[in-house]
């Protein structure tokens, strides 16, 4: 399951964040790359322990927290702590797929990839090419949503971003393991958490066939569910 989440920050804010990032130093992209994307990888990204990462690391963990699409959707169990890069005219990642552990550098703990996320910082009409490209079993897509969008994919897929040919691309990104290992069974318990929520607006929390769907949905994540 591929979403996008138009506002997981407000715009307005994703672009002061920005602001605050590229004024920082940057290092090379591959030093958190695995060995094959390595050879694939040409961008730049932000050391982890500077202010305006700190900074910025603090603000997109709390939209997470707080965006009920992103948490019914991905169903987290643990957020890799998120990163940022950037691509300037002639930088690029080319076609990978991310690797299916990483080491959460703050907790020494293994976090197996299940969901991987890009929050665009930049408007779409900012830069040329950047395209964050995600191939599924029907082919390949283009995404470019504007400033404040969150992609979230399945870190199974193989994905590119095209070469920037102007401007300037400035992203978060991020992984995470989700409750619910099996992207089916949480498309599934999306849907379904999706259904409830509008039934529940519509006919109440106390209607017979509202209980008895939230009931489905809690039992259902019994079963699937690690928590
Ligand atoms: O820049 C992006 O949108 C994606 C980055 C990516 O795929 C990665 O770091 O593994
Ligand atoms: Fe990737």
């Amino acid at each position: 399951m591929l979403i996008v989440i138009p506002d997981l920050l407000p715009r307005a804010e994703a672009l002061a964040l920005r602001e605050r990032l590229i004024a920082a130093p940057w290092v090379d992209g591959n030093v958190t790359s695995g060995a094959g994307a390595a050879l694939a990888k040409k961008n730049r990204q932000l050391p982890e322990d500077g202010d305006a990462a700190i900074e910025a690391r603090a603000a997109i963990t709390r939209a997470l927290a707080g965006n009920a699409q992103f948490l019914a959707a991905a169903l987290p169990r643990t957020v890799f702590p998120p990163l940022f890069n950037r691509y300037g005219p002639g930088e690029r990642f080319g076609a990978h797929v991310d690797n299916a552990i990483r080491l959460d550098p703050g907790s020494g703990q293994r976090i197996r990839t299940d969901l991987s996320a890009t929050i665009f910082l930049t408007d779409a009409v900012d830069y040329e090419g950047g395209d964050l490209v995600i191939e599924d079993e029907f082919g390949g897509r283009a995404y470019k949503p504007d400033a404040g969008s969150m992609l979230l994919y399945p870190s199974s897929s193989l994905h590119r971003v095209a070469e920037v040919t102007k401007g300037e691309r400035v992203s978060c990104f991020l992984w995470l393991e989700s409750m619910v290992q099996d992207g089916a069974a949480r498309a599934m318990l999306y849907d379904l958490d999706q259904s409830v929520q509008r039934l529940t607006a519509s006919l109440g929390a106390d209607d017979a066939e509202v209980l008895r769907l939230t009931q489905l949905y809690h039992n259902l994540m019994r079963r699937w569910a690690t928590a």
